[in-house]
């Protein structure tokens, strides 16, 4: 009766034999009766170890982006310096004002929930097989190299320089188009503001790094109600590969950001964009701006569902720290990463589990 103990483990109330099967975290969500989560999806308590504050406590910087857009020069100026300061400071501000339309904004959340509710067989055909497919989908992050599956599922779409679409849900394809252009408008014209925030030409990251061609990638997370969200992660801590991701999510909070050691509470404003700086951000500021570390935590009410916009250089840019930014007054500084294409970067952060910075940690040279 060497089973009669484990029966107690969680593991072994997970109603369905063959758990490294699951294909999509939504359809063991909504397996009934489930009241705990199977061993392989079993983190450490995070309650138990952490500790969070509320955003209210920590007073995330807000950017008005029609300031930066259409404000008089010393608005414009001014919003400059707070996008430097929230970058250096945060790593992550909330972008208002953004004239993205709000209903498409919806619309982009409602078409990505179609897909996630496809019948399981009909998302297979989306499943991809190498991490630079144009169109992947799935669950965990990386499920053929993760120790501990995440309790998500997603889409992950190459939607420039070359737009690809999943052909269903019907309707999905046309509102991802309209809402990519848009939100890689915004993400560029904030990439402006923050090179002019670097000391550089308004231009510089823009030309440097191709953007014309730049790499935009649209990930949405489905992240389903979970009977022990302590016991489970939506995303572990990582960083975001690109220069900018910008976040939309449903109305339900979960993300979090680190911060002086503390993890920090996202909240849900209506309307706006939670922005994050990536690697290559750190990469081509030379450790000024470093990526933020976040995670999407999960709860046991509502279906939680993001879409992270990532922006990246364009796929053939060998980036390195800029060199203007080597130069200072006080002489110059040593360069803090090696160049790397930023396709040979996207495969080795995709092919590999999330595991904080240890993406960047490869490009970067250690001080002797
Ligand atoms: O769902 C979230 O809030 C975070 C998603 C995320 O970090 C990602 O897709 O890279
Ligand atoms: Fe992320």
């Amino acid at each position: 009766m060497a089973t009669e103990t484990a029966s107690l483990l969680p593991s072994q109330a997970f109603p369905s034999p063959a758990p490294t099967k699951i294909t999509s975290i939504k359809t063991l969500a909504e397996s009934p009766g489930l009241t705990s989560i199977p061993a392989t999806h079993t983190f450490a308590p995070q309650h138990l170890l952490d500790q969070v504050i509320s955003d209210q406590e920590a007073s995330i910087p807000v950017i008005d982006y029609s300031l930066l857009i259409s404000g008089t020069s010393d608005q414009r100026s001014k919003i400059i310096h707070e996008l430097g300061r929230a970058c250096q400071d945060w790593g992550f501000f909330m972008v208002i004002n953004h004239g993205v339309p709000e209903s498409l904004l919806s619309s982009i959340i409602d078409g990505c929930k179609g897909f996630f509710d496809l019948p399981e067989e009909e998302k297979q055909e989306f499943k991809g097989n190498h991490v630079l497919d144009p169109i992947r989908s799935g669950t965990s992050f990386n499920a053929s190299v993760d120790k501990i599956f995440c309790w998500r599922d997603f889409l992950k779409v190459f939607v420039h320089p070359v737009f690809h679409s999943p052909t269903k849900p019907a309707g999905l394809s046309e509102i991802s188009l309209e809402y990519s252009k848009r939100v890689r408008e915004v993400a560029r014209e904030l990439l402006k503001g923050i090179s002019e925030s670097l000391g550089l030409e308004c231009n510089y990251i823009d030309k440097a790094l191709n953007l014309e061609q730049g790499k935009q990638i649209l990930i949405a997370n489905l992240y389903p109600p979970c009977p022990q969200p302590e016991l489970a992660m939506g995303i572990p801590p990582h960083s975001d590969h690109g220069l900018l991701t910008l976040l939309t999510q449903n109305g339900i909070g979960g993300l979090q950001i680190q911060r002086n050691e503390k993890w920090v509470n996202v909240g849900t404003l209506p309307n706006c964009f939670l922005v994050n700086t990536g690697d290559h951000l750190e990469i081509l500021s030379n450790g000024r701006y470093k990526s933020v570390l976040h995670r999407a935590m999960v709860n046991n009410k509502a279906t939680r569902i993001s879409i992270a916009m990532a922006h990246g250089p364009s796929l053939d840019s060998v980036v390195s720290p800029a060199p203007e930014l080597l130069v200072s007054s006080e002489g110059n500084a040593a360069a803090a990463f090696v160049g790397m294409k930023y396709k040979d970067y996207l495969e080795l952060q995709q092919s590999n589990k999330l595991d904080g910075k240890s993406c960047l940690d490869r490009v970067r040279i250690s001080a002797v």
